[in-house]
């Protein structure tokens, strides 16, 4: 895949830096944001269920130095020798309950049969990847792409394998749910809230604008939450590399949240993504995006010619900011052309501290309710409570396009994330294992 840097000048680096290093005003301005639990008191128990810590490896037998609290010794540059990269298959996992449904297939909450860790499961199906003829291209997208990204707020991505029906994406799992789910719960979010979300959900988006990523698919039901509240921006399939000097011209994404160039089919680049920001604040902050239509043709004509009518109660900082994002021209919106520093400075964040922000210091202002991992309880019953089976062994139906049988195979699929990584923070200092 082919990946750039931004130019130090005007992209992430030097002058990012120093937008956090120079202004000591913020730093101590820091905001201590309230933490409560959105739908209960029970803060985090621990789940009995989740006390698992099998370091089984499938009957491989391996050493390791022991600290004398338990940890691993590793020394510097030292793999974690616990962690054989061997590829995983489909029955290495036992599926717990459906978290979701993508265009693709499902989502399933996993347990890793050897360690007892849990996952998500993205399920995509070949036949349907297959009959959309753009759908191999996003597909490998999303494996590449999630394959690249190491982000505290983005989701990542453990191992990709592949039977005979079906891809398997193996994410880390998000037990907070949709952000949105919270949203619905909350109807609008005061403006520290949004300045929270936004903030990671900007530092995620500057992370893969960095490596040449346009995301081009920003909307509520990609924004997730970890067991701290911590957002984590997953979904891949849309996102595209931009070549240097490229455009992006397919159309992509949610209409409501789609920049306006995007939908005059004109070219487009990284600025789509600033736009979509600038719907997904007015949408936490009033309880509905700005552009909306009872017709697609509506809409489109609302998000190309109309300005948002933003409420009176929302503040004028507030009010500024979301103006600057949906600029129509894309050039002018804040933050294109790697123009971070304009939206790390922006008033809107005067009480964050980006630095401990992207650290994860701050305290997320909603506490996802979890009292039990595997119950999956910030997720639909409208999936959770679907009956799940194991995923079938491999059973070898060919299935027809254009009345020829066909087994496609997806080359370069299969993924396993080094086992440093698979020993990391996410896996055993994260959320999940401290539940
Ligand atoms: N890593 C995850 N952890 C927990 N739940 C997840 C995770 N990934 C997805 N989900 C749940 O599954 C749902 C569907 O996810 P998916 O990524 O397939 O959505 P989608 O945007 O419809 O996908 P696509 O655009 O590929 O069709 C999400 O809305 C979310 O509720």
């Amino acid at each position: 895949m082919p990946v750039f840097e931004f130019d130090e000048q005007d992209g992430f680096g030097d002058s990012h830096r120093a937008a956090w290093e120079s202004d000591d005003e913020l730093a101590e301005d820091a905001l201590e944001l309230g933490t409560h639990c959105d739908t209960c008191n029970k803060n985090g128990k621990k789940s009995e269920a989740e006390d698992v810590h099998d370091d089984s490896t499938d009957g491989e037998t391996v050493e390791y130095k022991l600290a004398e609290n338990g940890d691993i010794v590793l020394e510097e540059g030292e793999e974690d020798i616990r962690v054989p990269r061997r590829k995983m298959k489909p029955n290495d996992f036992q599926p717990i309950t459906t978290l979701g449904r993508g265009s693709y297939g499902k989502v399933l909450l996993v347990k890793q049969k050897s360690s007892g860790k849990l996952f998500a499961q993205k399920q995509l199906k070949k036949a349907s990847i297959f009959l959309r003829s753009k759908g191999i291209e996003q597909t490998r997208n999303e494996r590449q792409i999630l394959e690249e990204v190491k982000h505290p707020f983005i989701c990542r991505l453990f191992y990709a394998f592949q039977d005979h029906d079906r891809l398997y994406l193996i994410l880390q799992y998000a037990p907070g749910g949709e952000l949105f789910s919270h949203l619905a719960n909350e109807r609008m979010l005061p403006e520290n809230v949004v300045a929270f979300y936004s903030g990671e959900l900007i530092l995620a988006l500057i992370h893969l604008h960095k490596l040449g990523i346009v995301y081009r698919d920003l909307k509520p039901e990609n924004c997730l939450l970890d067991a701290e509240g911590h957002v984590l921006l997953t979904d891949f399939g849309l996102s595209k590399v931009a070549e240097p000097g490229a455009d992006c011209r397919s159309f992509v994404g949610t209409k409501e949240y789609c920049a306006p160039e995007v939908l005059l089919e004109k070219p487009y680049d990284h600025a789509v993504d600033w736009w979509s920001m600038g719907i997904l604040i007015y949408d936490l902050l009033v309880g509905s995006p700005p552009f909306v239509g009872n017709s697609y043709k509506r809409i489109v004509e609302k998000i190309t010619r109309s300005r948002p009518n933003i409420p009176f109660y929302v503040s004028p900082d507030a009010r500024d900011l979301i103006t600057k994002l949906l600029k129509k021209n894309p050039k002018q919106r804040l933050g294109a052309n790697g123009r971070y520093e304009a939206i790390f400075k922006h008033r809107m964040y005067r009480k964050i501290d980006w630095k401990k922000l992207e650290r994860r210091e701050l305290t997320p202002p909603i506490v996802p309710c979890i009292t039990n991992l595997e119950a999956a309880e910030n997720f639909s019953e409208e999936f959770t409570k679907m009956p799940v089976t194991a995923t079938p062994i491999d059973h070898q139906t060919p299935f027809t396009r254009d009345g020829l049988t066909v087994t496609p195979n997806f080359k370069g699929f299969t993924y396993v994330a080094s086992p440093t990584f698979l020993q990391s923070d996410i896996m055993s200092g994260s959320p999940l294992s401290r539940l």
